[in-house]
C-alpha cells in the first residue's frame, strides 16, 4: 500500500473507507443514537448545546481563515469564495439559533464554562487558522467537521427514528438536504485540491505528498475530536456511577 488512491477514486472516498470505524464512531455515536431512539437525557442535550455554542464561536474565525485561503489559492471563478462565504452567513444564523435554543431550554450561555474537550478542539481549530496550513488541509478539516454533524443529525431524521419533537429543529439544522449539498461541495473542493497536490510533478512532489499526508492526519484528528465531543455531551458525572 502506497497510500495513493486508485485512479478515479477520490482521496476522501479512500479515507472514508480506510477510517470507517472512527467515522462510524463519530456519526453513529451513542449520544446521537439516544436522540434518534428518543431516550436522550435532556441534561446531556443542554450540555451539548452550551459546549457547542462555544465551539461554533471559535469555528467562525476558522471558517474566515478558510475564506482567506480560498481567496489566495483558488481561481476566483471556481465558486469557492461564494461557498465559504455562504458558510460564514449560515454561522451567523446558527449563533442566533443557539441563543434562542438556549433560552428555550433555560441554558445561560454566558455562564457556560468550556470543558477540556471543547478547549482542546477550539485550540485545534486555532492551529489550523495559521497561514502555514495549506488550503487543501484546512478544507479537508472543514469538510470533515461539517460532514460529521450532517450525517449524525440526518440519521436522527430518517424514517423510523423516534427523535423527540422538541429536538427535531436542532436535527434539521444540520440534517437537512441543503446542508448535505453544502457538505458535498466542501468535499469536492477538498478532493480537487488534494488531487492537485497528488498529481504535482517535479521538485515539488515531496512537498505535495507531505500535504496529502497532513490532510489525512487532520481528517483523523477531526473524527477523534468529534467522538470526544459527543462523549463529553453524553457522559455526565453520575451517569455511569450512581
Ligand atoms: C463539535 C461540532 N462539530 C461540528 C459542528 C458543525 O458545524 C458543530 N457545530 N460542532
Amino acid at each position: 500500500m502506497d497510500g495513493k488512491p486508485k485512479a478515479g477514486v477520490s482521496m476522501t472516498s479512500t479515507w472514508l473507507r480506510k477510517h470507517r470505524l472512527i467515522y462510524a464512531g463519530a456519526t453513529r455515536h451513542p449520544f446521537i443514537l439516544s436522540i434518534r431512539d428518543g431516550t436522550v437525557d435532556l441534561s446531556a442535550f443542554k450540555r451539548w448545546l452550551g459546549q457547542d455554542y462555544i465551539f461554533v464561536r471559535a469555528f467562525v474565525p476558522f471558517v474566515a481563515s478558510v475564506l482567506i485561503k480560498a481567496w489566495k489559492n483558488s481561481d476566483h471563478e471556481s465558486g469557492d469564495i461564494e461557498l465559504v462565504l455562504s458558510g460564514v452567513a449560515a454561522l451567523n444564523d446558527e449563533i442566533e439559533w443557539f441563543k434562542q435554543e438556549a433560552s428555550k431550554w433555560g441554558v445561560e450561555l454566558s455562564g457556560v464554562v468550556p470543558e477540556k474537550t471543547t478547549r482542546d478542539y477550539c485550540r485545534f481549530l486555532e492551529d489550523l487558522m495559521s497561514p502555514d496550513v495549506d488550503y487543501a488541509v484546512a478544507m479537508t478539516a472543514f469538510w470533515a467537521i461539517e460532514a460529521v454533524y450532517q450525517e449524525s443529525f440526518a440519521h436522527c431524521l430518517e424514517e423510523g427514528s423516534k427523535t423527540p419533537p422538541e429536538l427535531q429543529e436542532a436535527c434539521q439544522r444540520w440534517g437537512n438536504d441543503g446542508f448535505g449539498q453544502y457538505c458535498s461541495s466542501l468535499r469536492n473542493i477538498a478532493d480537487r485540491e488534494l488531487e492537485k497536490s497528488a498529481s504535482d510533478g517535479g521538485p515539488l512532489v515531496k512537498v505535495s505528498e507531505d500535504m496529502v499526508t497532513k490532510a489525512e492526519v487532520e481528517f483523523q484528528r477531526v473524527l477523534e475530536y468529534e467522538v470526544q465531543f459527543w462523549n463529553m455531551s453524553h457522559g455526565s458525572p453520575g451517569r455511569s456511577a450512581p
